[in-house]
């Protein structure tokens, strides 16, 4: 900007550099496109803020909310034998592998319901996974086994069809195949079919075999989600200061485009001008002395 009103005020009587507008080009060229690393953050930095919005759903009586107990260690929501039991989201803050998450329990969802108690529920759950940045789906380990018997499904078929079953439309899932304990002897064998899988983990949530692995997949998926903060640059934590770069960004664009046409470098300025001033929004107003002084600090005038 120092540069840009030195050239405009200074140019014609003083000794400024002919290509100092193209060295300012360069800059501006630089400087939105480390803006634009910043917004490309994948809201990290909002994430790391405000928690990392995760959501617990699956068919009734699968163990949701026994796996929310289990991963906050008190019985935060009712756990009974009743299909149906969760009709509220219970959201539960805490923190997994030092990254802070509200974990949201949702009631089961299933078609066959004329209870409307039941419907709002599966709405509510809906709704929350929309919104999440991840989804653990829960599935009973026998209801697999029994497909399996009847008709040799594969377990990535199985997965596929209680996706669309559930009529869920989301790629940041995990799976979490829970009642492990409850898999007969002669089944034991499909232990390890999971094993081949990235995003799922056996557990039971009774015996709570199963818990380590959960973990550890779980805090993968949130590093993914959030980066490491203490080793990478400091991520943007605001949706406000979002706006802001994004409105700085058109500003800079808009500024480059008018030097590319060869369009008068007073209306590019307004530009810089108000880039200036969406950047002075986050880090505090940049005032006219502060430009001045890199005028006279970068060129030499009136000496
Ligand atoms: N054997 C066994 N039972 C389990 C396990 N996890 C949960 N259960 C039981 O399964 C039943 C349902 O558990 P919930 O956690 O209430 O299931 P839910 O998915 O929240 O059910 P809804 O709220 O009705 O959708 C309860 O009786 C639990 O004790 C497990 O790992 N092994
Ligand atoms: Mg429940």
């Amino acid at each position: 900007m120092a540069h840009v009103e030195a050239y405009i005020d200074f140019s014609e009587d003083e000794n400024i550099e002919e290509n100092v507008l193209e060295t300012v080009e360069e800059n501006i060229k630089n400087l939105r496109s480390n803006i634009q690393k910043h917004l490309a953050d994948g809201r990290c930095g909002e994430r790391l803020r405000d928690g990392v919005r995760t959501v617990i759903v699956g068919e009734p009586n699968v163990g949701k909310s026994s796996l929310l107990n289990l991963l906050c260690e008190r019985p935060a929501a009712i756990v009974t034998p009743i299909a149906g039991t969760t009709r509220d989201v219970v959201e539960i803050n805490m923190n997994i592998g030092g990254y802070p998450v509200i974990i949201a329990d949702t009631a089961g969802l299933r078609f066959n319901t004329q209870d409307l108690v039941e419907q709002e529920g599966m709405t509510r759950a809906r709704i929350h996974t929309e919104n999440a940045d991840l989804v653990i789906i829960v599935i009973d380990v026998t209801k697999y086994v029994k497909q399996h018997k009847n008709n040799n499904l594969s377990f990535i078929s199985f997965i596929y069809n209680y996706i669309k079953e559930l009529k869920l439309d989301t790629i940041l899932l995990k799976f979490v195949v829970n009642k492990m304990d409850m898999l007969e002897e002669d089944w034991k064998h499909v232990k390890d079919v999971w094993k081949q899988y990235e995003g799922v983990v056996a557990l039971s949530c009774r015996t709570e075999d199963g818990v380590p692995q959960l973990l550890d997949k779980l805090t993968d998926r949130l590093t993914k989600l959030c980066g490491k903060p203490s080793r990478e640059l400091p991520c943007l934590t605001q949706a406000r200061h979002r706006k802001h770069l994004t409105d700085c960004v058109m500003c800079l664009d808009e500024y480059l485009r008018i030097c590319i046409d060869g369009g008068d470098s007073v209306l590019a300025a307004q530009q810089l001008r108000k880039a200036l001033r969406q950047i002075g929004k986050i880090t505090g107003h940049v005032s006219t002395e502060q430009i001045l002084d890199v005028i006279f600090k970068d060129f030499c005038i009136g000496k």
